[in-house]
């Protein structure tokens, strides 16, 4: 019998880093949370204790550090930098994994007027980003992954649930009139590695919100479906988006006991068990890119 070493990948996770842009009296601030993972030959550090090879992970958050110094710019971009340098930074480094997510702030607005230097976390929605560079940075290997997850979003009709099978086990009644509510996680893939990332990530988040709003529901499966087909229409970049959508339950309350009807008003948030509704919607022309998902956990 051998025993050997399988794929393995290192690096720091969840570096918190704030970078502050004072040059105006508009202040702007960037909130990263950036984790990076390197691929190569780290064979001697598991097996032998011999760390030649390994670039520490303590320099890796520095380098975070450092790299924000020059100014951050749109977390796809940051993630590109970073992880060229770390692809290219030594022979025996074959691959950098560079994911970044990015934490909004709204100004606060005082007497009407946006304040230039106050700020309030903008919710719980999340920008990300995931980079990652196969080979030694310099350039074709490169793969963005473009994402965001935690957008919270709900409609109060425009949701039916019906028309599925019925066995022994099924309690659940048909419903021609629900409330659709989820919480978005996605992230697409790029084709390219330039490109106005704000530009596309707006058009992305745009076509993701205004689908869920706009599509008659006839299960939150077709929603996904949807959402995910009109990102690939408005965002010619973009060659796969993947989905994953919990279906955040809301149960009509059963007021009987109180005498009292419902006629589609008052709802039970439920928690959980929720649906869980996944899936990956894509270009039947481009070819995949399984690296750029590498290390990327659960659906997307
Ligand atoms: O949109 C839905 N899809 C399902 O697969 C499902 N299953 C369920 O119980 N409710 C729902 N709703």
């Amino acid at each position: 019998m051998v025993i050997r070493l399988g794929a393995n990948q290192y690096g720091k996770a969840e570096v918190r880093v704030v970078a502050v842009d004072r040059s105006g009296p508009q202040h702007s601030l960037v909130d990263l949370t950036v984790s990076s993972s390197l691929r190569g030959d780290f064979a001697a550090a598991h097996t032998d204790g011999d760390n030649a090879h390994v670039l520490a992970t303590d320099t890796q958050k520095n380098t975070v550090l450092a790299f924000a110094r020059d100014g951050v710019g749109p977390p796809e971009a940051f993630g590109l930098r970073l992880a060229r340098h770390l692809a290219g930074a030594y022979g025996w480094i074959s691959g950098a994994r560079v994911a970044v997510d990015s934490h909004g702030w709204d100004r606060i607005t005082v007497g009407g007027q946006p304040h230039g230097h106050a700020f309030r976390r903008d919710g719980g929605e999340v920008r990300t980003a995931v980079v990652t560079v196969d080979g030694d940075g310099s350039g074709a290997d490169a793969h963005v992954l473009a994402g965001l997850r935690d957008l919270v979003v709900l409609k109060t009709t425009g949701s039916e649930f019906w028309g599925f099978p019925r066995d022994r086990y099924t309690t659940l009644a048909e419903t021609r009139e629900r409330i659709l509510a989820t919480a978005v996680t996605a992230r697409w893939r790029y084709t390219v590695t330039d490109l106005d990332w704000d530009a596309a990530f707006g058009t992305v988040r745009t076509a993701l919100l205004e689908t869920f709003a706009a599509t008659h529901s006839l299960a939150l499966q077709q929603t996904l479906y949807a959402m995910g087909e009109a990102a690939l229409e408005r965002c010619p970049e973009v060659a796969e988006v993947r989905l994953s959508m919990p279906n955040r339950h809301h149960f009509l309350a059963d007021l009987s006991a109180f005498g009292l009807d419902n006629p589609d008003v008052v709802y039970v948030a439920a928690d959980r068990p929720y649906g869980l509704i996944e899936g990956t919607v894509l270009r039947d022309d481009v070819p995949p890119a399984e690296v750029a998902w590498l290390g990327t956990p659960g659906f997307c």
